[in-house]
Formats: C-alpha cells, structure tokens, sequence
C-alpha cells in the first residue's frame, strides 16, 4: 500500500557561494523518510548534517534537485509558503533552545500555536496538557531563566511538539545536556513518537541519540554513506 513520505529528497544538492568560493555541503542526496519515523542524521562535524536538517525543515532551499514535503513538491514555491508549512507542520528544537526570556514556559508554549490563530483557551489548554506530560506542570509560571538547562530544553521540546506537528526536527537535542537529562529527553521524544504517530528527525553525534534511533542516516563530506535500519532501544526509566 502507498504511504506518502514526510519527506522525500530526489538528488538534492547545496552548493554554498562565498565570495568566489564555491561550497558543495551536499551532494546528490536521496532520502526518503516515512510518518512515523524516528530517525537520526549521524555524522561527523562539518558533514552537513545542519544543511540536511535546515533543508528538511523547509528553512532553506536546496541549489539543485527536488524536496517533497507530505506529498507535495515543493520546487519554486515561495517563501510565504514554506513559512506557512513550517508553522503549520514542523516543530523546531535548536540546540539553543531559543525560549523567548519575556514569555513564561506556558507562554512559550504556546507561542507556535498563537501564529497559527488558535483560539486562546484552546491553545493554553494544550500547552499546559504537553507541559504536564512532560513533568513540567509545577513550573508552568516560571520564566526561562528560572529553569534549569534541562528543565529549558523540555519546554523547547514542548513547544515543537503541543500544536501536534506532522515533523519534529531536533539539531543536537543533547548537546549540552548531561547523561540523565539527555536520556529522559530521549525517552520523552520516543513516547511522543509511539503515542502520537510524530516523525522525528534528529541530528547528533551523540551515540546516546544515535542508538535511539530506528534507522542511521550516516553522512561523511555531504553525501549519505550508510543508511541502516536498526532495533531501537526504548528505556522507561523514569
Ligand atoms: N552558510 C554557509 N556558507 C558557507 N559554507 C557553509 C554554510 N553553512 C555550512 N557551510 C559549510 O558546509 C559544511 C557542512 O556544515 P554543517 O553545519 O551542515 O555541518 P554539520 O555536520 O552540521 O557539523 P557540526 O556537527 O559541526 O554541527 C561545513 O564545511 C560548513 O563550513
């Protein structure tokens, strides 16, 4: 039976111009990923696993070949589009977090769903639901800088995921998070992804992530060197 992909990439190449300097961060990638998946773009520093990410996410263009995002493909589309289907479709976690310091962990929460016109109750009651699933619901009042790092990353996690996004894409989610931190938030996200149907793509050289995942996107000088399929572990520690 045909399932529509989240996301299909057909040949896809990026080619960055600097001054004179020609680029090429990605070459010829093929990569199909399915709804439901949990993936991670393994790879190491400077294999273009941001560039792959960032061309997932609809937040920039590849130079040459076709993006497909549910089904559709998305060559010549302008950006107001794009824009619309990232708000619409995918939830960010940065690496940084990027919680607004003026907004509470509710607030910030319920950031993405307000772009999108959500009425206001229906909003702060999913924001506050997420927030409780992930054990933040006695912290719903604080401002980010009230929160631990750990604490900061699960309020990321939740605003990617309240409005129930179609894609989650997460560049180093662990990165600078300990061991216990980094392997709750994994288990978060697997729940999510069991639970909820949401496809999450990651990037890391994080072997906590990596072993996580069902299947290993490997990149080496921006082409895809290994693709593998493999029995994901699932803790419920916690
Ligand atoms: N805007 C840009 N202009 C020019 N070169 C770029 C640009 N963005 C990335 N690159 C180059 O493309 C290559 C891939 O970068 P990318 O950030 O995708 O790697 P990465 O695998 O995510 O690395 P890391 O693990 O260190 O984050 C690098 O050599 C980088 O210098």
């Amino acid at each position: 039976m045909a399932t529509t992909s989240v996301i299909r990439l057909e040949q896809v190449n990026k080619v960055f111009e600097l001054k004179k300097q020609r680029f090429h961060a990605l070459k010829n990638i093929d990569l199909t990923v399915e709804a439901s998946e949990f993936v991670v773009i393994a790879g190491p520093s400077g294999s273009g696993k941001t560039t792959l990410l960032n061309l997932i996410g609809l937040l920039d263009q590849p130079s040459s070949g076709r993006l497909f995002f549910n089904g559709r493909d998305l060559s010549g589309s302008s950006s107001t589009e794009l824009a619309q289907l990232r708000r619409d479709q995918i939830g960010f976690v940065f690496q940084a977090y990027n919680l607004m310091p003026v907004l509470t962990a509710l607030e910030n929460t319920e950031m993405v769903m307000e772009f999108r016109g959500m009425a206001r109750d229906k909003r702060r009651e999913a924001a506050a639901k997420t927030l409780k699933a992930l054990g933040l619901g006695e912290l719903m009042q604080r401002y980010p800088d009230q929160l631990s790092g750990g604490q900061q990353q699960r309020v990321a996690v939740a605003r990617a995921v309240a409005g129930e996004p179609m894609l989650v894409i997460a560049d180093e989610p662990t990165a600078n998070l300990d061991s216990r931190t980094a392997e709750s938030l994994m288990d978060l996200m697997a729940q999510l992804n069991r639970e909820h149907g949401i496809t999450f793509i990651f990037s890391s050289h994080d072997p906590r992530v990596i072993s996580r995942a069902k299947r290993v996107i490997s990149l080496r000088d921006g082409g895809i060197v290994a693709v593998a399929a493999q029995a994901a572990e699932y803790s419920h520690a916690g």
